[in-house]
């Protein structure tokens, strides 16, 4: 049985008197909210703590945006596993293209990334997903298997959601065509040996085109990132028709 699981990507925003405000307002708004869609914000690593404590009892879950591969050991500037387990972190997102893009990020240390993340109890949300020039040349179905076949090697798929984001359709408002999102899903999925990974679309997800992103029979869930910054589009995003 797939899960559904809406993802708020808050990337490098928010400090922690922000985050405050931000679940203050945000928890009531999800109250009504069918608890079968799991909810999760996905903050920055400085933010984790006091989210966590701000969301104690509440059924929205805590995500990181990066772990490193090794348990422990001298990588100034990262994260390990134990630690963001220890705080009650449960997901992690791997991959994300603009970790790819700035920090050198490879489907090989994705790949160790994913495996560090399991190892620890931790659920990867691994990011895929095409630049424009590879869509323009007709190579996203390429890019997209090459990318999961390099990721995916002795990943433990019961444990796993994965996030199809078109590079092109980040952040720009530039949203990739309900249907044509819904149709590389669909191949994402053909790929894998579990059909019930959960398969999350991401970009430019708004209030107004959610409705139709999860309308899609191959879409799982969404992976958002500048609309989950406030509380009440947020909320409107998890609170899809
Ligand atoms: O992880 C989230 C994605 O990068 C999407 O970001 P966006 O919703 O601001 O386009």
């Amino acid at each position: 049985m797939r899960k559904i699981i809406i993802a708020g990507n808050w990337k490098m925003y928010k400090t922690q008197e922000e985050t405050l405000e931000f679940v203050q307002a945000f928890k009531s708004k999800i109250e009504d909210t069918d608890e079968a869609r799991k909810v999760i914000l996905c903050a920055p690593f400085t933010a984790l703590g006091v989210l966590s404590k701000g969301l104690h009892g509440s059924r929205i879950e805590l995500g990181a945006q990066n772990v490193h591969w090794a348990d422990e050991g001298a990588y100034t500037g990262e994260i390990a596993a134990p630690m963001l387990a220890e705080i009650g972190v449960s997901y992690v997102i791997i991959g994300h293209s603009e970790r790819r893009q700035y920090f050198g990020e490879t489907d090989e240390t994705v790949n160790l990334r994913l495996k560090a993340a399991q190892r620890h109890g931790l659920t990867p949300i691994l990011c895929v997903g095409e630049s424009k020039a590879q869509r323009d040349a007709g190579e996203t179905e390429n890019i997209i298997i090459n990318q999961l076949k390099k990721d995916l090697v002795d990943v433990d798929q019961n444990n796993l959601v994965i996030a199809y984001e078109p590079i092109w359709a980040i952040g720009t408002g530039d949203t990739c065509e309900a249907l044509e999102a819904n149709r590389v899903i669909g191949l994402i999925r053909a790929q894998l040996t579990n059909p019930n990974v959960t398969i999350q679309y991401g970009g430019s997800v708004k209030p107004d085109n959610i409705d139709e992103i999860m309308a899609q029979p191959e879409i799982d869930g969404a992976l958002v990132g500048g609309a989950s910054l406030d509380p009440t589009s947020f909320a409107r995003i998890v609170n899809y028709q």
